[in-house]
């Protein structure tokens, strides 16, 4: 079941999350000493990224990693690790630690062991997963009938990451060779929080609400779990 928390407006929605995201980190410092956040990119959480990166939060404490990447140079307007560095990795979360996912090497695939060796020495539990989802009912990476998604589904899945080739579609655009997180390392989060904006995709959202096949709608293997709590925060 996920709880669902719905605003008239986008700003409305940020302020929201930053105060929740402030909450759940302060807390994990508290207990263990370290919390760490896995962040999205996409074109929708940049405003949560900047608001956020103002919090008085002890950000030398937490480490920032991404849920998913496309495999392009830094230099590139599509890469989510330049999105997390110019709108989080700013104010007070500059003193964070962010740990990308992307290689000098050539393919996701390749890159992969690099990457997993590098997520291993995070913390585990996670702390909280800002997860997208997008019109075609992906979220991190997992796309429909991907390359590689049966993979990053399987829950006994070992890995905390696997390599994925997307169909090419009008929301990959050119960058179908990605890394994401697996589902299992997803899991090992304390609490997930999906983010989207807009009419269209809460209708997309329905649709994966209703029981059909993970592989259609990987978004759905958030919503048909029970292991780890998930919420849906939403504005038009
Ligand atoms: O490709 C990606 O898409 C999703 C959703 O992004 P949006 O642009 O529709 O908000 C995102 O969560 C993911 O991190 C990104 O790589």
């Amino acid at each position: 079941m996920v709880k669902e928390f719905f605003f008239e407006q986008r700003h409305h929605l940020f302020t929201a999350l930053v105060a929740e995201c402030q909450d759940v980190l302060s807390e994990a410092i508290s207990k263990q000493g370290t919390a760490t956040l896995l962040v999205s990119g996409g074109s929708t959480p940049a405003p949560l990224y900047e608001a956020l990166s103002k919090s008085e939060l002890n950000w030398k404490k937490v480490k920032v990693a991404l849920v998913d990447e496309r495999w392009v140079d830094k230099s590139h307007t599509a890469s989510n690790e330049a999105l997390i560095e110019q709108n989080l990795l700013i104010n007070n979360a500059k003193a964070a630690t962010f740990i990308g996912m992307k290689t000098p090497a050539k393919t996701a695939a390749a890159g992969q062991s690099e990457t997993e060796a590098n997520y291993l020495k995070l913390h585990q539990p996670f702390s909280l997963a800002i997860v997208g989802m997008g019109p075609d009912g992906h979220t991190a990476s997992l796309f429909p009938n991907a390359k590689g998604l049966a993979e990053a589904l399987r829950i006994d899945n070992k890995n905390l990451t696997a390599a994925i080739t997307a169909k090419k579609s009008e929301v990959t655009g050119p960058n179908t060779d990605r890394l994401t997180m697996t589902v299992s390392g997803l899991l090992k989060t304390d609490r997930i929080i999906i983010l989207f904006t807009g009419e269209d995709k809460l209708d997309v959202f329905s649709l994966a609400q209703k029981p059909g096949p993970v592989e259609d709608m990987p978004i759905r293997v958030l919503l048909q779990q029970e292991q780890v709590p998930v919420e849906l925060y939403w504005a038009p």
